[in-house]
């Protein structure tokens, strides 16, 4: 479906990158139909175009009236920036693919005089590796070939889901973020076993293959993760005195709080960037 699609990244960051070797890696467009701009690094668009081939970017509106899909990859506040500067070279024949943290499609639909078909998507930066786990939703405009073109899109780099809007500030404190809750554990964890006399190399040897294990086991079975845990639990043996710790700590309880407070905090972006009030 994307074969012949030319796609144009309003920015080209860590979300930006991720998305752009996630895509060259599953084939799905080559390399010259992808353009990406950025405010004033423009020697990380000749880095970028080196990398990957990519187009890089000379005359950002020519370039976004010739795109079939815009796909907005911007911090939250600069969203109104970037699209007040662009916005009278996108149409209603084109689709604009929102990645950025919080902004509603009713608001960025509101940035065009056109019916510009929107969808907004949080996806994370393991689409680097084809990873993601890509949450979308279609605003006003977005029929279902717009969401089955932003599924197949995401699908390349990882698994995507469809959700209602209302779930995407959810979404985006669990999964968009959720790569570095991972990570953090893994820093504790490496630390651990420094601490305890490993090498680091051996704990990271050991680590990764245990933090992929416990997710292939959780795929694979099926099975709770309370039960995975519990299958680990010897009564009275070293699992059981690692989580009383963790459970003193009431540890399970803050990465609860944590999403919420990251789940709040992709509201209150959206409110404060709202591109619709610029
Ligand atoms: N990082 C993540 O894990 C995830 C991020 N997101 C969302 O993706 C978006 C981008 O995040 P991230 O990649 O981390 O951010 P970065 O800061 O890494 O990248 C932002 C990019 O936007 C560019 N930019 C800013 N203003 C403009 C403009 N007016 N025109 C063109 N380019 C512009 C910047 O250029 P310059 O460097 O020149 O200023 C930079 O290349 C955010 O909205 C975020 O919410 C979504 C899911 C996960
Ligand atoms: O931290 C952020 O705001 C972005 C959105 C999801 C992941 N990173």
């Amino acid at each position: 479906m994307l074969t012949k699609k030319r796609l144009f990244f309003l920015g080209a960051g860590s979300m930006a990158e991720a998305m752009i070797k996630g895509l060259l890696a599953a084939q799905l467009l080559p390399a010259e139909q992808i353009s990406v701009s950025t405010r004033k690094r423009t020697e990380h668009l000749q880095e970028l175009s080196t990398t990957y081939g990519i187009h890089r970017c000379q005359d950002k509106r020519a370039e976004i009236e010739a795109a079939d899909i815009i796909i907005i990859a911007v911090k939250p506040f600069d969203v109104a920036t970037a699209l007040q500067e662009v916005r009278e070279s996108i149409s209603a024949r084109q689709m604009v693919i929102s990645v950025a943290a919080g902004i509603a499609t009713e608001d960025i639909e509101s940035c065009f005089s056109e019916q510009v078909p929107v969808i907004r998507a949080m996806p994370n930066t393991s689409s680097f590796v084809q990873e993601s786990a890509t949450a979308l939703c279609g605003g006003r405009w977005a029929d279902q070939e717009h969401i089955a073109l932003a599924e197949n899109l995401f699908s390349a780099i990882g698994i995507s889901v469809v959700v209602k809007e209302g779930l995407m500030n959810a979404v985006t404190g669990l999964s968009g973020s959720g790569p570095a809750y991972f990570y953090y554990v893994f820093e504790g964890l490496i630390q651990a076993g420094l601490e305890c006399g490993l090498p680091e190399e051996t704990c990271r040897t050991l680590l990764l293959q245990t933090v992929y294990g416990a997710a292939k086991m959780l795929k694979t079975t099926g099975k709770e993760p309370a039960e995975l845990r519990r299958q680990v639990t010897s009564p009275n043996g070293t699992t059981m005195a690692g989580i009383s710790v963790l459970e003193q700590g009431d540890v399970l309880n803050h990465f609860v709080q944590a999403v919420k407070r990251a789940t709040q905090r992709s509201e209150e972006m959206g409110r404060q960037s709202n591109p619709a009030h610029v």
